[in-house]
């Protein structure tokens, strides 16, 4: 067990020792697992093996001493077969590789997809109709805001976690049912049993459920054909591993005999809202005593930082330090604190508060503009000698990164308010003014998107055509307004591009391409001899009208947003009626109902998810971000990565101290997160009271903390802040973790200096942070 801070080198030491065990120990590559939390870490693990891993073997095999054997065994080394990935990643290739032939094979789903068999198949659209008033009210602590959920969809978002956490926590969901219980308990337990029984009846498994069927497997000794001859278990972010998870390992180990690494830091556990337990990796040397009856090395720590300047070391080491009340939730003995290797760079802590989102936008374009396509930034007081400028080699745009706790170009919708742009919509436009771009595809929703309105609203023209009458299919179904409303506004967008004519491509016009799909559909003659086929997948149809949007297919977010689609069309086919394909009704008798129903499955379960706005992006489905665009993240999807320069949004649309933006900033209240955890740990035997040791109030700062932390900690040479000019107030109200406050409202940024008759200055300027 390795413990240590940001940038000691945690995943370093795990990749090093990979290549140790391939090339010193000789172990084969496919016999390593290493894991960790997002897939954009995976990636970053996996490029570090190859290079490093063939560098070594070009150097080795130049060797002149090395026997023909070694030689050969280097030659034929494949770093690439070492399994590499997310946990669930890896259980999903393993549950792929170890079908018996008698087994039907098993379909992962993703979440959207998950919610909405939760809605209809768990009977979650009934149950709530009939008792909206107690679903109401337990359900909303767990929502977003704290308000009750009004509609299904704003119910099934809360729920989903908690049917989740039912078998990640390994809650006893008999007892929370139990007629003793409140009636919303035995609502909320019936619902989860019917929507497991239909994902095992139809052999689908969502992301719980596939942890589960491996623990199982693991545990009945059927260990999965790709993971049989481990011989090595190497993890990353252990902090951030939940209970199932933590099974899975220890019976992994326990079935093979694979030796086991740990490495993680207590400080950097972001994930509790995916079950995340900081407890198991704090107690991790026990429970690997308890569990596979040996005590393991460790920990071990690491302490000197590779990563990044004295000055930003020094920032969040006294960042993390700051506030009392974290200390506790610490590993106990605590860490040695982390210290910087590199020297003083000159260069300090930047920030950049101004007194509105729009103005920070454009002087941060500014500064930007300097920096990556200029010649440089100086401080114009001379307080620090350097400029500022990208590196001389390659150096980009893309070297740069905005974190974010959120990267939402829009607000969300707040009591029927119009959506207001927030910092990262304004920053986008004042990019493009400066002919800079961002990549940002997490930032709007897929149903806001230009050109997705107009592919939806054309893919719907094709296969639902307006009738004799005018209407839709659509029109009829019982789906939400919200998305009928949507559906309509896609297909003006649809309309007006037909009506604009586009240029044929390949000869051939967008009129005929939605007229061809409006003659299948219709059952009409059949002109065109690919039609030989009964149906058609509905992912077909995109895929022909995506050449008269090119944005799909030249520009960086729009791969986003195309693969975004095509992943819900494709989803389809695990659970829609009709597997996402439309069908000719050839027999205008016989097969006239189902080809109007496959087209209202595909309206169903493909487009209204959309319109309904359940459709996350992605933010891993883009391997690479283009190297000339200013990238925007969230602070998790940033965890284990690093860049030259990180900007941490501190607070940029934060004008005032609005309560419904405080769980962000200064918690008031338990976030929902943490509601959920104490809902639960009366059910939660081994979990609930591990957790509730601490208050929901605690664990909600402690969440921020880490999360500032994580975000502080990425940078290699520059770290700026930027926030709205009011949250450095002398007098200000508006109160953030990220900017020193304290959970006891004390204040870091403003304690330091006593104005006893003197008048205090208008705003506060910590010394450890240079204003710009
Ligand atoms: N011994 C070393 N000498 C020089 N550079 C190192 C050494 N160890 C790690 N580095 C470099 O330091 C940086 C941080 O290392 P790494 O990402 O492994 O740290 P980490 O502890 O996993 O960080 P985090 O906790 O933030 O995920 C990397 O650029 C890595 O190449």
């Amino acid at each position: 067990m390795i413990v240590a801070g940001p940038g000691s080198g945690k995943t370093t030491v795990l990749v090093l020792r990979a290549l140790r065990h391939m090339l010193v120990d000789r172990i084969a590559p496919e016999r390593i697992v290493i894991t960790t939390f997002t897939k954009k870490a995976a990636r970053e693990i996996r490029s570090r093996l190859i290079e490093w891993g063939e560098a070594i073997v070009d150097q080795a095999t130049a060797m002149q001493h090395l026997d023909a054997a070694d030689q050969a065994i280097l030659r034929h080394l494949d770093v690439n077969r070492v399994v590499t990935g997310t946990l669930d990643s890896i259980c999903q290739e393993a549950l792929g590789s170890d079908r018996h032939a008698d087994e039907p094979p098993l379909v992962t789903l993703e979440a959207f997809a998950a919610n909405v068999i939760l809605q209809r198949r768990g009977r979650l659209g009934q149950v709530f109709t009939a008792n909206q008033a107690e679903m109401a009210d337990f359900l909303a602590p767990f929502t977003f805001d704290g308000t009750p959920p009004s509609t299904v969809g704003e119910a099934s978002r809360a729920l989903v976690p908690i049917v989740e956490r039912f078998i990640q926590d390994r809650v006893n969901v008999d007892a929370f049912g139990a007629a003793s219980q409140p009636y919303a308990h035995q609502l909320i337990a019936g619902i989860a049993a019917d929507y497991r029984r239909y994902l095992r009846e139809n052999n689908l498994l969502d992301f719980s459920s596939l942890e589960e069927a491996i623990l199982n497997r693991l545990q009945a000794r059927r260990v999965p054909t790709l993971l049989a001859d481990t011989a090595v278990v190497l993890v990353d972010e252990y902090q951030d591993t939940n209970a199932l998870q933590e099974a899975i390992y220890f019976e992994l180990v326990l079935a093979t005999g694979a030796s086991f690494t740990v490495v993680g830091d207590d400080d950097q556990s972001l994930y509790r809202f995916r079950g995340a337990t900081i407890e198991l990796f704090r107690a991790f040397v026990e429970r690997c005593q308890n569990r596979l009856g040996i005590a393991p090395q460790g920990p071990l720590y690491l302490v000197e930082n590779y990563r990044s300047t004295p000055e930003i070391v020094d920032f969040f080491n006294a960042f993390v330090r700051e506030d009392p009340n974290f200390a506790p939730a610490r590993i106990q003995p605590p860490k040695p604190v982390i210290r910087a290797n590199a020297a003083a760079s000159q260069m300090p802590v930047l920030a950049m508060f101004r007194p509105d989102a729009p103005t920070l936008a454009n002087d941060l374009t500014g500064f930007l503009s300097d920096v990556f396509r200029g010649g440089g930034y100086r401080d114009p007081n001379g307080r620090y000698p350097d400029l500022l400028r990208r590196a001389a080699e390659g150096g980009d745009l893309g070297d740069a990164v905005l974190l974010g706790f959120s990267v939402l170009e829009m607000q969300r919708p707040f009591r029927g308010n119009p959506p207001k742009p927030r910092f990262a919509h304004h920053l986008r436009n004042a990019l493009m003014g400066s002919g800079m771009s961002m990549f940002n595809p997490r930032g709007r929703s897929l149903r806001d998107i230009e050109q997705v309105e107009q592919l939806l609203g054309l893919a719907i023209l094709a296969i639902d055509p307006p009738s004799r009458h005018g209407g839709h299919l659509f029109d009829l179904m019982t789906i939400t307004n919200e998305a009928k409303f949507f559906m309509h506004r896609w297909v003006a967008a649809g309309r007006a591009l037909l009506a604009a004519a586009p240029a044929p491509i390949y000869g051939r016009t967008l009129q005929q391409e939605v007229g061809e799909w409006n003659r299948f559909v219709l059952g009409g003659p059949n002109p065109n001899p690919k039609w030989s086929s009964r149906d058609w997948p509905f992912l077909d149809v995109l895929y022909g009208l995506v050449p008269w949007v090119p944005h799909f297919e030249e520009d960086p977010e729009g791969q986003v947003y195309l693969e975004a689609i095509s992943r819900a069309a494709g989803q389809a086919a695990g659970f829609s009626a009709y597997s996402g394909k439309i069908v000719r009704p050839v027999d205008p008798i016989a097969d006239e109902d189902h080809g109007r129903r496959s087209i209202l499955a595909i309206l169903r379960d493909v487009i209204a998810p959309i319109a309904e706005n359940v459709i996350d992006v992605d933010e891993e489905i883009m391997p690479s971000v283009p190297r000339d665009r200013l990238n925007v993240m969230t602070i998790h999807q940033a965890k284990g990565l690093e860049y030259p320069l990180v900007i941490v949004d501190v607070g940029a649309d934060f004008t005032m101290d609005a309560p419904k933006n405080r769980f962000r900033r200064f918690p008031d209240a338990p976030s929902a997160t943490a509601q959920i955890e104490d809902a639960l740990a009366p059910f939660t035997p081994e979990l609930g009271p591990l957790r509730t040791a601490r208050s929901g109030l605690d664990r909600s700062f402690e969440d921020l903390i880490r999360l500032f932390y994580v975000a502080f900690s990425r940078p290699q040479s520059v770290l700026m802040l930027v926030g709205c000019e009011k949250l450095r107030g002398w007098k200000s109200n508006i109160k953030h973790v990220a900017t020193g406050w304290r959970q006891d409202q004390s204040w870091a940024w403003k304690d330091q200096t006593s104005y006893v008759g003197r008048r205090a200055p208008p705003i506060v300027s910590p010394p450890s942070i240079h204003f710009i």
